[in-house]
This record gives structure tokens, sequence and C-alpha cells, in this order.
């Protein structure tokens, strides 16, 4: 198989569970049939390896994570101006040929247009949302230069989500997973 059969992105304000919903998803679809993508892999590849930092630290969620995250998005957003998809490409490049691909953190109109250009009708568009309080007990704070940019906002007028899920509470990720299962096999 040359490319995926399913492609879902996924979108999202911070802490609102994109890497918790994909993962949910991996584990009920299984490895063999499903991988997760992420654009932030090589955005912080390439950062570390620019600036010389540590990759592992880097790419948790921890303080260090949250440190870089600033620097990252302004250095990242340079390289976007100059190829708009470039690390969609390179995140899809290194991805296992797997049936379904998720990709858990897409941000921008440009990465949704990438996206739809190279895979067409295989794709799916998600968005999650979650309360601020509820993403704020998760450990969101709000950080000028970060949830007021680009990287957080683009999307929040974009409106052609193939599905709009909630996710508050385990009711709503029963059913939010329930629902990408369908989007997935129909
Ligand atoms: N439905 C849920 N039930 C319990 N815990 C959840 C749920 N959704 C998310 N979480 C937890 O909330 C935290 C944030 O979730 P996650 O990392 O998936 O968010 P994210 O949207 O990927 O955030 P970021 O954009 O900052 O990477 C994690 O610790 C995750 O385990």
């Amino acid at each position: 198989m040359d490319t995926p059969r399913i492609i879902i992105l996924i979108s999202g304000k911070r802490k609102s569970g994109k890497d918790f919903i994909s993962e949910t998803l991996l584990k009920i679809l299984g490895d063999d049939k499903c991988a997760i993508i992420r654009i932030s892999e090589p955005i912080k590849t390439f950062y570390a390896k620019e600036k010389n930092l540590n990759l592992v630290e880097l790419m948790s969620d921890n303080v260090y994570k949250e440190h870089y995250r600033l620097e990252m998005i302004n250095w990242s957003d340079e390289i976007r101006t100059q190829d708009p998809g470039y690390f969609c490409k390179a995140a899809c490049g290194k991805a296992p040929r797997k049936p379904v691909w998720i990709v858990s953190d897409i941000r921008r109109k440009t990465d949704i247009k990438w996206f739809r250009n190279t895979y067409q009708k295989k794709i799916r568009i998600v968005r999650i949302s979650a309360d601020t309080e509820v993403r704020q007990n998760r450990g969101f704070v709000f950080t000028k230069g970060v949830d007021d940019v680009a990287s957080e906002c683009d999307l929040d007028d974009f409106n052609e989500w193939d599905l709009n899920i909630k996710n508050n509470s385990n009711e709503d990720l029963d059913l939010a997973v329930k629902k990408l299962v369908e989007l997935i096999e129909n």
C-alpha cells in the first residue's frame, strides 16, 4: 500500500485532548491498521538540531517544551513563509504506510490545504473542543504570543469540519471515539 486509505486531521486548542483522543483511537484500531503523525515532530527535530537542544526533552510534555514553544513557533513560521507545506511533507514522508493516518496536531489552513492537495478525498477534518475551565484543569495557562497567534487561532474561523467533537468528560470521550470510528469506517 502506497498511501493510506483515510487520513484524519485533528485540530483543537491547547489541552483540548488532541493527543489523548488520537492515542485512544490508535489503541482501538490497533497499530497494524493505524499510525499517528505529528507535524510537530519534524518541527522539533529540525529545531533541536539547529539550536543544539535535547530532542527527547523537547518532544515530551513538560516545562522544557513550554519554554521553547514560543521560539519554535516563530522559527517554524519563518520556514512556512517560504514553503507552507514544508513540515507536513516532512512528517508524512517519514510516516509508516498504514491504512489509517491520524494527524494529531493540525494548526493552520495551509496544513489543511497541503493535505487536501496531496491526498484529496482521503482527508477528513476533525475539531476537538473542551471548555476553558477543563483545559485549565489539564494544565492550560493562557500565554501571550502563543495562544493569541496564528498557531493557536488560524483555524478558529474554519468551518468545513467533517466532525466536531467535545472532550470535557468521560462520556464525551466515549461518544467522540464512537463518532471517529464511524467516520473512519464509512
Ligand atoms: N477525556 C479525557 N479524560 C481524561 N484525561 C484527558 C482527557 N482528554 C485529555 N486528557 C488529559 O489532558 C491533558 C491534555 O491532553 P492532550 O495532551 O491530549 O491535549 P493536546 O490538545 O494534545 O494539548 P497540546 O496542544 O498542548 O499538545 C493530558 O494529560 C491528557 O491525558
